[in-house]
């Protein structure tokens, strides 16, 4: 398979909110090389376990790219896209030189390219996402160790989706669940589903790069190893009856999911939403009270928002 790769050329300030507009494009992942990135190295906690000699010598500014499937027109959503990186500005951005190029990559380059960026994520004081091929001592004896290989799936842990969902579980589960990953990329929230003492986990996956790389990481997961990973539409067809159905994946399609996630939801279980971008916020808000479901908590960092709600019961 092919994919495209968008390259932004911006400021170290505005790396996290460019990798942010690309992610909502539709980008199936971004790796990143920063002018701050050797500062950064120096104050990293991690830093430590990161291999000095791999990082990117860029002199100024930084460099986002994006990887896009080929399915998707890059020369329908680039224009949007600098849009929206122009817009930057008004929030006091400095968006550096800004400019953007598109190019083809083998689904090889990819699968290695982001893996020199890629280090230690410590969620929070029980999780810690762990590249598969590094070591790690943890730094306290509750901390959860979760090592991935995301390969081509999404869920690294870095972004802010995937943090803001594994923070949400971790308020949620008690122990002894029945969980529902829906859209479960590299499997990263079953894995820590597990860890936080869920009973049987079903991860499910619209694309079979995924569900193959979701499988490879519960395998380097002992606690996992028990997860029935398999490919579906959201939850179409699905007939189990869970305690918490966890789905991170972006507003206009958890929307579709409302209903049968209702459908498949204990009367007193929890559903965990996230990939929401603030402007999708009332718009899902509208839906979820529609779907009749009441809203418990809201978590957000940056512009991502993750949403605990329960059904609404008849009094
Ligand atoms: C943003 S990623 C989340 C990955 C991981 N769960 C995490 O939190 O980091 C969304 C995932 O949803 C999957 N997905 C998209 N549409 C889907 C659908 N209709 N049914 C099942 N999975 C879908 C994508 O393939 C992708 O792996």
């Amino acid at each position: 398979m092919k994919w495209n790769q968008l390259s932004v050329i911006t400021s170290s300030e505005a790396v996290e909110a460019v990798s942010s507009i690309l992610m909502e494009a539709g980008a199936n992942g971004v790796a990143i090389e920063d002018s701050m990135d050797l500062v950064n190295f120096e104050s990293d906690p991690f830093g430590e376990i990161l291999d000095k000699e791999t990082f990117s010598h860029r002199k100024e500014g930084a460099e986002v790219i994006a990887y896009f499937p080929e399915t998707l027109f890059l020369p329908e959503i680039i224009p949007s896209i600098q849009l929206k990186v122009e817009e930057l500005t008004t929030f006091g951005l400095d968006i550096g030189k800004h400019s953007i190029t598109a190019s083809e990559v083998e689904e090889s380059d990819w699968a290695t390219a982001w893996k020199k960026y890629y280090h230690p994520v410590n969620i929070s004081r029980y999780l810690t996402i762990v590249p598969e091929w590094q070591d790690y001592t943890p730094n306290n004896p509750d901390e959860h160790i979760i090592y991935l290989d995301p390969g081509m799936a999404f869920g690294t842990g870095t972004h802010p989706t995937t943090r803001l969902t594994l923070q949400a579980l971790e308020v949620t589960l008690r122990g002894g669940e029945t969980v529902l990953d829906v859209g479960t990329g590299s499997g990263v929230l079953s894995i820590a589903s597990k860890f936080l003492g869920a009973k049987d986990v079903y991860a499910y996956d619209l694309d079979e790069v995924a569900v193959n790389s979701a499988k490879e990481n519960m395998a380097l997961n002992p606690i996992a190893t028990d997860v029935h990973v398999s490919a579906n539409d959201l939850l179409n067809g699905v007939d189990k009856k869970a305690d918490v159905i966890v789905a991170n994946i972006l507003a206009d399609i958890i929307v579709l999911m409302l209903k049968d996630a209702h459908r498949c939801l204990k009367d007193d279980g929890t559903l965990i939403i996230s990939g929401i971008i603030e402007d999708k916020v009332p718009m899902i808000l509208e839906e979820l009270e529609k779907e009749s479901f009441v809203v418990d908590q809201l978590f957000k960092q940056k512009d991502w928002y993750a949403i605990i709600v329960k059904k609404q019961l008849e009094d």
